[in-house]
């Protein structure tokens, strides 16, 4: 039954909830930002909350800038879902940083971001990281180019490895060669799992029954068979870690600090390899997915838009000059490439749904009532993408944050979320995009593909969405 003064919605049937009333949505509109907007339109003309019950979960739709602060802001709101989707993920417990909450999400909070900022996560060193690896994308490039005078490249993916790269370095101390065969189908396995779920679950999650009568149907079957490569991966690298660790030389890797802090104190409190393994795992498809899908859509729309394209080269040649690589310190001098970045996350996460909170407790959101264990998730798309907030919003226009030539930010951009479930990763994230496609417009220019017309603008749904695969033809500048 539907809860008293639960946020308005379709209406619930026995088993389904209003599964089928979403699916028909979406199946109609390509997209689930789309069916939330085309239901929030139907039945919340007054409340900006919508009320939603697939199978099992109880799901709140939070749309509009004031109920996304409320419920960021609300501590009774501050768990992650619990459930087979979110657990199988990590051994049927709760383990990790990105879905769990309470004591453990916090200690272990604590300790990534303390020990990671000893390999330069969020300071100076990341700069650093970045420039080599965009280094490395110059020079794959320029083979890829030959002595051909361009190259045609498909670009909604090539940032992937390079971007794991950057994470990877403080993580595990090591980088990994973009045609690394492990690699590469560990990238499109993730990819291809990314596009098959939702960031509120898939069907399984909704019907865990449907993960014993229909694995394959229900897309459990690829569920546990992508996870259990990137097990495998993970562990691995685990297994080398533990070989070589020498307990009187430096730590060189986060891993190297974890597994020194279970040989002294045991696998104590919150403390344990597993849990290890989890948060590699968390920052592995946090860190990689979303950096590389805003990245998508950042170089989809610079191939459409050759004027966004110039003014940025202009900025870049002006400041940086063609002697040297564009690091994130000229950030503060060039204020267009950086309105560049966030344009890219806007219209990335204008696009995604936030990672899903879980109410800690009955409580209230925008004077509904939100009953315990209620999934509730921000949806960005009536933010990022409203005209109100974001005039032209399906337009590239960096120069929405610029004022007077200054970067300036407004109150109601705040892709990363916010209080205490603000992302880990958004320093480093924006570091990447920037130093990534500064250098990459700063040695080449990316035109459409003679003959194929421009990149499409439409994407692909899935938990993180991405541009849809297009090509370029890229022309060294220098
Ligand atoms: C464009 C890139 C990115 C975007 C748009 C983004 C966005 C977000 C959002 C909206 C949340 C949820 C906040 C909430 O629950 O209220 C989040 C959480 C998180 N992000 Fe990111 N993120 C990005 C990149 C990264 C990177 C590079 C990393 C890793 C270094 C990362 C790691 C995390 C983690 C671990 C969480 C969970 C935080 C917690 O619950 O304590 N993210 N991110």
């Amino acid at each position: 039954l539907k809860p008293r003064k639960f946020p308005p919605g379709p209406k619930w049937t026995p088993i389904l909830g209003c599964a089928k009333e979403v699916y028909k949505l979406r199946e109609k509109t390509g997209y689930l930002y789309k069916a939330v907007r085309e239901l929030s339109l139907t039945y919340c003309k007054e409340t900006p909350v919508l009320g939603l019950r697939i199978g099992k979960d109880r799901i709140v739709m939070v749309n509009s800038l004031e109920a996304n602060k409320e419920m960021l802001f609300n501590e009774d709101i501050d768990g992650r879902p619990k459930g087979i989707f979110y657990q199988t993920r990590t051994w049927g417990e709760r383990r990790g940083v990105l879905l769990t909450d309470g004591e453990l999400w916090k200690e272990q909070r604590r300790f990534l971001i303390k020990h990671l900022k000893e390999f330069g996560f969020g300071r100076s060193g990341m700069g650093e990281t970045a420039k080599l690896e965009a280094e490395h994308i110059v020079i794959d490039v320029m083979h890829m180019i030959g002595d051909r005078g361009s190259a045609v490249i498909q670009m909604h993916n090539f940032f992937n490895v390079y971007i794991l790269n950057t994470l990877w370095t403080m993580m595990a101390g090591n980088r990994y060669n973009p045609s690394d065969p492990q690699m590469k189908i560990l990238q499109s396995m993730l990819f291809d799992l990314f596009a098959a779920v939702d960031m509120v679950g898939t069907a399984f999650s909704h019907f865990p029954i449907l993960s014993i009568v229909a694995p394959t149907l229900s897309g459990y079957r690829n569920f546990i068979k992508t996870h259990k490569r990137i097990w495998k991966f993970l562990r691995e690298e685990l297994a080398r870690h533990k070989d070589s660790f020498q307990p009187d030389k430096e730590d060189k890797d986060f891993m190297d600090v974890y597994i020194r802090a279970l040989r002294e104190h045991g696998e104590v409190n919150t403390y344990s390899e597993g849990q290890l393994v989890a948060m590699c795992m968390d920052m592995f498809m946090a860190g990689t997915e979303t950096t590389s899908k805003s990245m998508s859509f950042c170089f989809s729309y610079l191939v459409r838009e050759q004027e966004v394209q110039r003014k940025a080269q202009e900025e870049i040649d002006r400041v940086v000059g063609k002697d040297r690589v564009p690091s994130v310190n000229d950030r503060p001098n060039m204020p267009y490439n950086e309105a560049i970045v966030h344009e890219c996350v806007r219209h990335f996460m204008g696009r995604t749904f936030g990672v899903p909170h879980r109410a800690l407790r009955d409580t209230t959101l925008a004077g509904c009532h939100i009953p315990e264990d209620t999934m509730v998730v921000s949806n960005y798309t009536n933010i990022l993408l409203d005209e109100n907030y974001f005039p032209e919003p399906y337009s590239f226009k960096p120069e929405r944050f610029l004022v007077n030539g200054r970067v300036s930010l407004p109150d109601h951009y705040f892709p990363f979320g916010l209080a205490k479930h603000r992302c880990m990763g958004d320093a480093l994230a924006k570091c990447n995009i920037f130093v990534f496609t500064t250098t990459m417009l700063q040695r080449f220019s990316l035109v459409p593909v003679p003959g194929e017309g421009l990149p499409s603008l439409d994407h692909m749904d899935g938990a993180t969405p991405s541009a849809a695969p297009f090509k370029a033809l890229v022309i060294p500048r220098i």
